[in-house]
């Protein structure tokens, strides 16, 4: 597998803070890579050092093995978190706008289709919903047909309707043989669009790999969950039950065993859930504390 670019001891500092700190990774051409963390970990800086926005204080970026160039700038797209779109211009005339800025836009019209905008194109951009505006960032990215697409938590804020509708989205992007880098703090879309993950936390990076080799590595359970009151304080104490939100959450190796010790100590089994461990069972067993603190 080609790596596209690879970061080598990356490292920024504003004044005391270190907000990136020393880290290395590469990214595979024509896959998803993501970076996932709780906010301030420092994912917006690394990706806008990528980017060429914010100067590394040290450490070492190539694209296609050599140093970020020309070559580099014409062929990335970037979708920032917050963008000042035009808000008296209406949706074709800020595609307009933006096609205008490269000698070789794509055809507006693939991109409309893509990103799906033809049912608004006439209204001002300061109307859209957080999706529609969302997909219109997209757009913009995507105006100069780049081959690496950054996608900087595209959405935070969105409701779970829009968010899935953006995930086929960046389904399609990556069919065309893009790769993309996505920041996230959310575990689900982490693990839904991501090939290759790096963890991040405080700067540091605390795992990388495959959403899959990651949750192999570190659990052999699976969680045994039931509502708060199907427990009291000396079942949770003997079942070692760990107390989440409204549920208690039972981690096991062998869970025929368990529903049998549950059944023998009469625990009600009606709120009975079996899940996998996740991403963000992951970052708690690694870190602590929870990506949603
Ligand atoms: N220009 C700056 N000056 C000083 N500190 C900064 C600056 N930019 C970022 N930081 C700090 O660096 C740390 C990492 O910030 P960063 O925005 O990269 O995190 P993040 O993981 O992208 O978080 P979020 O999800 O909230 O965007 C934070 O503690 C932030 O306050």
């Amino acid at each position: 597998m080609t790596n596209l670019l690879q970061v080598h001891e990356l490292r920024k500092s504003y004044g005391a803070h270190t907000a990136v700190d020393g880290i290395s990774f590469s990214i595979p051409a024509g896959q998803c890579f993501g970076l996932l963390g709780p906010n301030g970990a420092g994912k917006t800086t690394t990706i806008e050092m990528i980017e060429g926005i914010v100067n590394p204080s040290s450490g070492v970026i190539t694209y296609r093995g050599k140093p970020r160039d020309e070559t580099f700038k014409r062929e990335i797209g970037i979708q920032f978190q917050s963008t000042a779109l035009m808000d008296y211009l209406t949706v074709d005339e800020v595609l307009a706008l933006f096609a205008g800025l490269y000698p070789q836009p794509q055809p507006i019209d693939a991109l409309v289709a893509q990103c799906q905008l033809g049912e608004f194109l006439t209204r001002d951009a300061a109307k859209l919903s957080g999706g529609q505006r969302q997909r219109l960032l997209l757009a913009l990215a995507l105006i100069n047909d780049p081959e690496l697409v950054f996608l900087d938590e595209p959405t935070t804020g969105l409701d779970p309707q829009s968010r899935h509708n953006f995930w086929e989205l960046v389904g399609t992007i990556k069919a065309q043989g893009k790769t993309i880098v996505l920041t996230t703090h959310y575990m689900d879309e982490a693990q839904h669009l991501c090939d290759q993950l790096v963890i991040m936390d405080r700067g540091k990076i605390i795992a990388q790999g495959t959403p899959d080799a990651l949750l192999n590595q570190h659990f052999d359970e699976v969680f045994v969950c039931l509502q708060a009151g199907a427990l009291n304080s000396d079942l949770a104490t003997r079942f070692q039950a760990e107390r989440v939100r409204d549920q208690w959450q039972l981690a096991s190796n062998d869970v025929q065993q368990t529903l049998a010790d549950l059944m023998a100590a009469d625990v009600c089994l009606t709120s009975l859930q079996i899940r996998p461990p996740t991403l963000d069972d992951l970052f708690l067993k690694l870190t602590g504390h929870s990506l949603r603190e």
